[in-house]
C-alpha cells in the first residue's frame, strides 16, 4: 500500500497535488441510508478553506465540493462515495526559483530522496491543500457519527507561545483562531501581526473532543482506539507531537492522581483521555496536537540544491505563519474518520455483546 488509504471498514483515499487541476477523494464503507448533500460536507470545507482572515495563506480558492457518487435522491448508497474539489487560484510561477532547491524543514528534500521526481508547485502532493480533501470525507463520518449522538469538536488551545484555556464552545467559531476564549482574541491577533512583520512563522496546538462515544471502541492490540487516533493526528500535515488525555503530563503524575476513580454516579476525572487498553471508555475522547511552524518562510535560510550546492532559500508566494490556525476542523475530521472506522469494526465482532454493569456518567 502507498500510505493514500487510512481505514479498514470506513476507508478514505486521497489523491491530488496543491497546483494540479483538482483534489480528489474516495470514501467507502458508509453506511447506507445517510442523508448527505454537498452543504454537508461544505461546512467544514469553509471552515478550512485559505484566504477567510489575514493570519492565513491568501490563496483565494472557494472549496466548493462535488459529490460525484455513492449518493442517490439525497441518500448514501453504501457505494463509494466520489468527491472532487477543484483547485482554481493556482500561482505556480512563485515556485520556480526554487524549484532545484529545499526549503529548510520542508518535505521538499525527503520526497526528492524518495521519488527522484516531485511536483514542486505549492508543495505538490505534501501541500496541506490535501488536508481539504480529509475535512469533506470526515464531515461524512462527523454526520453518521451525530446520528448515534456523538460529536467532534475542536478548538486551538495554544498558538506560539500563548497558551488558550479553554473557556466556552460558543467562541470557537467566532473568531479565525478557533479560540474558545473570546478575551485572547486580540492578544493572538497582536502575535500574528508581529510575527508577520517579523516574516515568521510559528507552532501551534490544537484540541479535539468527541462526546458521546460509546464505551467498546477500539481493537487490542495493535489498533488500539489512542494507536490509531495517533496515526490519524500524525498523518496531518507539520504534525509533530500526538498526547490522549494526560499524555506527556502523565510522567510527572502519580497513580494517585492519574487514575480516574470510578462511582456508581460516574468517573472522578478523565485523565486517560476516554481510552483505557486501547478501548474507549465512554468517556469524552480527548486528544491534543502539536503542529510545527511553517516551512515556508520569507526570511533567508541556508540550504542546498538538487546537485549539493549552498544556497539561500527564500520562499516567496502564499503561505500561512501559523498552519495550526486552520488546523481544528482537520483534526475533527480524522478523529471522526477514525471513530467511524471502529465503531464499524465494533458493530462487525461485538454487535451481540451485552453486559449487564451500567456505563458509567462522563467526568
Ligand atoms: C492552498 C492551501 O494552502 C497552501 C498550503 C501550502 C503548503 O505548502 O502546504 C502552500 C500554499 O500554497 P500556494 O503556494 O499554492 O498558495 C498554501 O496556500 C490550502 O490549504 O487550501
Amino acid at each position: 500500500m502507498s500510505g493514500n488509504t487510512y481505514g479498514k471498514l470506513f476507508t478514505v483515499t486521497t489523491a491530488g497535488e496543491s497546483h494540479g487541476p483538482a483534489l480528489v477523494a474516495i470514501v467507502d464503507g458508509c453506511p447506507p441510508g445517510l442523508e448527505l448533500t454537498t452543504a454537508d460536507l461544505q461546512r467544514d470545507l469553509d471552515r478550512r478553506k485559505p484566504g477567510t482572515s489575514r493570519h492565513t495563506t491568501q490563496r483565494q480558492e472557494p472549496d466548493e465540493v462535488e459529490i460525484l457518487s455513492g449518493v442517490f435522491e439525497g441518500r448514501t448508497t453504501g457505494c463509494p462515495i466520489g468527491l472532487l474539489i477543484r483547485n482554481t487560484d493556482q500561482k505556480s510561477k512563485d515556485y520556480s526559483a526554487i524549484k532545484d532547491q529545499f526549503r529548510p524543514a520542508h518535505a521538499d528534500y525527503s520526497y526528492h530522496h524518495k521519488y527522484g521526481v516531485r511536483d514542486y508547485r505549492g508543495g505538490g502532493r505534501s501541500s496541506a491543500r490535501e488536508t481539504a480533501m480529509r475535512v469533506a470525507a470526515g464531515a461524512i463520518a462527523k454526520k453518521y457519527l451525530a446520528t448515534l449522538g456523538i460529536q467532534v469538536r475542536g478548538y486551538m488551545s495554544q498558538l506560539g507561545p500563548i497558551e488558550i484555556p479553554f473557556k466556552t464552545w460558543d467562541s470557537v467559531e467566532q473568531n479565525a483562531f478557533f479560540s474558545p476564549d473570546p478575551d485572547k482574541v486580540p492578544e493572538l491577533e497582536a502575535y500574528m501581526d508581529q510575527l508577520r512583520r517579523d516574516q515568521d512563522s510559528v507552532g501551534a496546538k490544537i484540541t479535539v473532543v468527541a462526546d458521546g462515544v460509546p464505551p467498546g471502541l477500539g481493537e487490542p492490540i495493535f489498533d488500539r482506539l489512542d494507536a490509531d487516533l495517533a496515526h490519524a493526528l500524525m498523518s496531518i500535515n507539520a504534525v509533530k507531537g500526538v498526547e490522549v488525555g494526560a499524555g506527556f503530563a502523565s510522567v510527572a503524575q502519580r497513580g494517585t492522581e492519574h487514575r480516574d476513580e470510578m462511582t456508581p454516579g460516574g468517573f472522578l476525572s478523565n485523565h486517560a483521555g476516554g481510552v483505557l487498553g486501547g478501548i474507549s471508555s465512554g468517556q469524552p475522547i480527548i486528544a491534543h496536537l502539536a503542529l510545527k511552524p511553517t516551512s515556508s518562510i520569507t526570511t533567508p535560510g541556508r540550504s542546498i540544491d538538487v546537485d549539493g550546492n549552498p544556497v539561500e532559500v527564500i520562499t516567496k508566494g502564499r503561505h500561512d505563519p501559523c498552519v495550526g490556525i486552520r488546523a481544528t476542523p482537520i483534526a475533527e475530521a480524522m478523529m471522526a474518520i477514525v471513530l467511524l472506522d471502529h465503531l464499524l469494526r465494533h458493530r462487525g465482532q461485538n454487535a451481540d455483546v451485552l453486559v449487564a454493569t451500567p456505563v458509567l456518567g462522563q467526568f
